[in-house]
C-alpha cells in the first residue's frame, strides 16, 4: 500500500480532456507546506504541478472577467465557484504534454470534488495529506513574505475554518475509499519529503 502510482481514471463521459493522465490531488490546511513539497516532487518525479490557487491568482492578473469576483473570494478566504477553477485546470491539463499531475488544494469542497469527477471522468490515483497544527500554519502563513493579500490573520482564521470545515469532509471520502496518503507535515521539510519519497516509491524516482 502507498506506492502504486498507477492512472484509475474512469474516462465514463467521453474523455472532455481527450486524456487520461495520472492525477493527486494534494491537500493539506493553508500554510502546511503543499507548494513546498509538490516542488520537490517535480524535481524527484516528473510530475508537472498545478496549484488551483495559483491558476486562479493567475487569471485575476490576466485580467479575466472573473478577475474581481475571484479576488473578492481569496480575499474572504472563500471557495470559488468549481465551474472557474475546473475550467482552469482542464485547460493547464490539455495545454500540457505531460500525463502525471499534482493537483494542489483541490478538490477544497465536496462541490469540486463531484464537479471535477463528472466534468473529466477522472479518478485521483491517491491523495497526498499533509497534516500540521493550526498554530505552525500559521507561523508559516505569517512569515511567507510572498505579498498574498489573504495571509493577514484575519484572512487566514477564515481559511482554517474554511478547511475544517469543507476540505476535511473532502480528505474523509478519499479516505473511505482507502486513498488517503497523511504525512506528519509539523517537521523540517526534509523530513517532510522523506515521508513523501516512500509514497511515490522508489520505482518511480526520475533517473539523475
Ligand atoms: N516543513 C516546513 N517547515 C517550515 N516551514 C515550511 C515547511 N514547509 C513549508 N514551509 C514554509 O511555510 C510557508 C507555507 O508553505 P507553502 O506555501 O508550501 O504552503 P501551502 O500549503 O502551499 O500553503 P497555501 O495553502 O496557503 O498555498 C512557506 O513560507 C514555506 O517556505
Ligand atoms: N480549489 C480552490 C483552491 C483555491 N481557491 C482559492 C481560495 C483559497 O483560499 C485561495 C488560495 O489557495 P491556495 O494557494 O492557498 O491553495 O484560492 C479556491 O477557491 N478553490
Ligand atoms: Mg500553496
Amino acid at each position: 500500500m502507498g506506492t502504486v502510482i498507477e492512472a484509475a481514471n474512469k474516462d465514463t463521459n467521453g474523455s472532455v480532456l481527450n486524456k487520461n493522465p495520472t492525477v493527486v490531488f494534494v491537500l493539506g490546511g493553508p500554510g502546511s507546506g503543499k507548494g513546498t513539497q509538490c516542488a520537490n516532487v517535480v524535481e524527484h518525479f516528473g510530475f508537472t504541478h498545478l496549484s488551483a490557487g495559483d491558476l486562479l491568482r493567475a487569471e485575476i492578473k490576466s485580467g479575466s472577467e472573473n478577475g474581481t469576483m475571484i479576488q473578492n473570494m481569496i480575499k474572504e478566504g472563500k471557495i470559488v465557484p468549481s465551474e472557474v477553477t475546473i475550467r482552469l485546470l482542464q485547460q493547464a491539463i490539455k495545454d500540457n504534454g505531460n500525463d502525471k499531475f499534482l493537483i494542489d488544494g483541490f478538490p477544497r469542497n465536496e462541490e469540486n470534488r463531484a464537479a471535477f469527477e463528472r466534468v473529466t471522468g477522472i479518478e485521483p490515483a491517491f491523495v497526498l495529506y499533509f497534516d500540521c497544527p493550526e498554530e505552525e500554519m500559521e507561523r508559516r502563513l505569517l512569515s511567507r513574505n510572498q505579498g498574498r493579500e489573504d495571509d493577514n490573520i484575519e484572512t487566514i482564521r477564515k481559511r482554517f475554518k474554511v478547511f475544517l470545515d469543507s476540505s476535511l469532509p473532502v480528505i474523509n471520502y478519499y479516505d473511505a475509499k482507502g486513498k488517503v496518503r497523511k504525512v506528519d507535515a509539523a517537521r523540517p521539510v526534509e523530513e517532510v519529503f522523506e515521508s513523501v519519497k516512500a509514497i511515490f516509491g522508489p520505482k518511480n524516482e526520475k533517473a539523475d
